[in-house]
């Protein structure tokens, strides 16, 4: 079986800007995939190339090998996106704009409105199935872009923000919802600005930045690639640092308080416990700190005008550029 998604050296410029620089990504069948990468990183324009809503200008890109391009019709037909943007058709009730889609994909017209009574169960608006789209809550409305996606019951799901601005309740229901697609053996492609979720939803992810991949891994090893901080009470205020430099990148002594930036902290902490009773300090507390898949993208990512979405409770959701809205107009589904 070949890969969900496989793209090699892709390239996609708007004019002098190059927005994805020769990436090359694989993701398998089945996996929980995540984007992660600041604003203007290259993620949406990677999704828009996968559903022909950008035309690469170099590279290759396939969808469980059908090249987006030469095979777009069954590329297109393998995938659901839940696109960032609402951008839904707001003159027909929800469940004759799920019909459409379907129909677009060639589901005969009985089975597409089986399907669309389906997914509307399945993200919980059911009973909002005779309404239009303007009168959805914001939160139904993600809801409804997911059922969207879903109505084709498609092999890869592509979720570009899903929780952007979404209460906690709903967050989480959409995480156990995705999580079960994904154990139902969906594929499923996620970016998003909450590091916590791709903590917790992918197998693997790609850091990604100014149009390049920067890694790919999974969050436990990207979390190994950071450093520790093993924080040490202490009776009495040293004067000066102790000589920890066998194992610690830094010290430095707060008060009463020592903090050691060490590789492995879980390791090292028996060994600085011996050193620091060795040169005659009394040790109080002792706590190890591991850096936070944050941090290490913030790392990795490093520039000044990124926007990371601190907390889940935050829903700092950045305007998109211009020309993206009309790409995402584009795709008015069920019509484009
Ligand atoms: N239609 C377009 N015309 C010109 N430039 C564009 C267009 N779409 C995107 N860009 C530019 O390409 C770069 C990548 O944008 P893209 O939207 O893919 O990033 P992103 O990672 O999805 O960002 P965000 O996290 O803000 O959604 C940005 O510099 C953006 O301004």
């Amino acid at each position: 079986m070949p890969p969900a998604i496989e793209t090699v050296d892709l390239v996609k410029e708007y004019g002098d800007l190059r927005a994805l620089q020769e990436l090359s990504l694989t993701v398998e069948e089945g996996e929980f995939f995540g984007l992660l990468g600041p604003n203007g990183a290259g993620k949406t324009t990677f999704i828009n190339t996968l559903v022909g809503l950008v035309r690469k200008t170099g590279g290759e890109a396939r969808v469980f090998g059908y090249d987006v391009e030469d095979d777009y019709q069954q590329a297109r037909d393998a995938i659901g996106v839940a696109p960032q943007e609402f951008n839904v058709d707001r003159f027909f009730p929800i469940r004759e704009v799920l019909e459409h889609k379907a129909g677009y994909h060639g589901i005969p017209a009985d089975e597409a409105a089986e399907r669309a009574d389906e997914v509307l169960k399945r993200v919980g608006i059911y009973d909002k199935r005779n309404e239009r789209f303007d009168w959805l809550s914001g939160g139904m409305k993600r809801r409804l872009l997911l059922a969207r996606a879903l109505v084709t019951d498609p092999d890869l799901l592509i979720l570009d923000e899903p929780t952007a601005g979404v209460d906690v309740q709903l967050r989480h229901d959409l995480w156990d919802l995705v999580t079960e697609l994904n154990e139902e053996g969906t594929t499923i492609l996620l970016t998003t600005h909450y590091i916590e979720e791709a903590e917790r939803l992918c197998d693997r992810v790609a850091i990604m930045n100014e149009g390049q991949k920067i890694t790919v891994a999974t969050p436990d090893e990207l979390k190994q690639r950071g450093t520790d901080t093993i924080a040490v009470g202490l009776e009495s205020t040293p004067a000066v640092a102790p000589d920890l430099k066998a194992y610690a990148h830094e010290t430095t002594v707060d008060g009463d308080r020592l903090e050691v930036r060490v590789d492995d902290g879980g390791s090292i902490a028996p060994r600085l416990l011996n050193d620091l009773e060795a040169m005659g300090y009394e040790i109080t507390d002792l706590e190890i700190t591991r850096t936070s898949l944050e941090e290490i993208f913030v790392d990795l990512t490093e520039r000044d005008d990124r926007t990371v979405t601190r907390s889940s409770a935050d829903s700092a959701d950045d305007e998109p550029p211009a020309s993206r809205e009309r790409d995402q107009e584009r795709e008015q589904e069920g019509v484009a």
